[in-house]
């Protein structure tokens, strides 16, 4: 099988995605239509073209966090935050994956309230989970945001984690790395694995050894990005050591990473050091919208540019059923990878 149609076909575990920074073209297209055509928002006022971030764009990883407002002018109502979140998890699906952890920041808007959001992300997921795909919501903290806004999130993914157990899984830590300290949000993130709640913190997008010290002290379930940890990454021994011992997963996007200049390349990127250091790696999109990709293409590129053969290829994608926040769903997915390897004689 030729490596496109195998990184297509290989059923596939998304764990990092921003809903806001998923939304693909068409989707934006609809729901831009949508809200012109029912009065609810100015259609000159969303420009689409600004919304990617491409490999050779002149902005940065800071800059980049100005274009999500293009994508929440859009997700403000229960209808347009409804599309957003079936449209999205239907690409995933049609791409070839099997259990999609969707993050997503409750946002209170003119039209929903901070409770109204999740109860919308999750309705939708309820609904996505009626025809057969395996979704989950991560509820997602903004480092930007006061320890008492954290606070408000955490309450909030406390009741709807009682109330949906299977959906609302965990809470994740994310936003503008430049901004905010990992500090200030730790008792708000013990309070929400207290109550059972899984943990993910974006972790060392900057270089900011003493902060991934403390995030790795922490012991999240899991990690995103980790560029600043290895000593030829911006890390140095302790970071790079605490992260080896610690057996934390971390959640590799690869042209996320490169499109936001955190990394020049696909090849000066630390994915081959983890894999081969043997660290728990799982190949994730982050924005599949903002940066033009998809998981299948992320597998691509981690097989092409590392020369990782099909079958590692896909036993990276069996490896990341051990990280996911759904444990009851583990062993149906483990199995449904495993048939496929077995199928294909990987
Ligand atoms: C590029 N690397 C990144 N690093 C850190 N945080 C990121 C991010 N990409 C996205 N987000 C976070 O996800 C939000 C958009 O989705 P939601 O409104 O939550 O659905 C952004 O506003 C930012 O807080
Ligand atoms: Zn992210």
């Amino acid at each position: 099988m030729d490596l496109q149609t195998f990184c297509q076909e290989l059923p596939k575990l998304e764990l990092h995605a921003h809903l806001n920074g998923s939304l693909s073209r068409s989707t934006m297209t609809f729901i831009k239509r949508f809200l012109a055509l029912t009065g609810m928002a100015d259609e000159s006022d969303v420009f689409l073209d600004e919304f990617q971030v491409g490999p050779s764009d002149t902005k940065n990883l800071s800059d980049c966090f100005q274009v999500f407002d293009i994508a929440h002018k859009l997700t403000i109502t229960k209808e347009t935050l409804t599309m957003a979140t079936a449209l999205t998890l239907r690409e995933f699906e049609r791409d070839g994956c099997c259990y999609i952890e969707l993050r997503s920041t409750p946002r209170q808007t003119a039209h929903l309230t901070i409770s109204e959001y999740i109860e919308t992300v999750v309705q939708s997921m309820k609904s996505a989970r009626e025809r057969g795909l395996i979704c989950c919501f991560i509820i997602s903290i903004n480092r930007n945001s006061s320890k008492e806004d954290a606070d408000v999130i955490v309450d909030h993914a406390i009741e709807y984690h009682t109330k949906y157990p299977d959906i609302v899984v965990g809470v994740e830590l994310s936003g503008n790395p430049a901004v905010g300290m990992f500090q200030d949000f730790v008792p708000a993130l013990d309070k929400a694995r207290k109550a059972g709640l899984k943990i993910t913190l974006h972790c060392g997008e900057i270089c900011n050894t003493q902060e991934v010290i403390e995030m790795i002290n922490f012991k999240p379930e899991r990690i995103g990005h980790g560029i600043y940890i290895h000593p030829k990454f911006g890390g140095n021994d302790t970071t790079w050591d605490l992260l080896r011992n610690s057996r934390i997963p971390v959640e590799i996007c690869l042209t996320s990473n490169v499109n936001t200049k955190s990394t020049p390349d696909f090849n000066s990127h630390h994915f081959k050091e983890f894999y081969n250091a043997n660290i728990p790696v799982v190949l994730c999109t982050d924005d599949k919208g903002v940066f033009s990709t998809s998981l299948s293409q992320e597998y691509h590129i981690c097989g092409e540019t590392y020369g990782i053969e099909q079958s590692k290829l896909a036993r990276l994608s069996l490896k990341a059923c051990n990280y996911i926040f759904a444990e009851d769903v583990r062993k149906i997915l483990t199995e449904k990878i495993l048939n496929f390897i077995n199928k294909n004689e990987l």
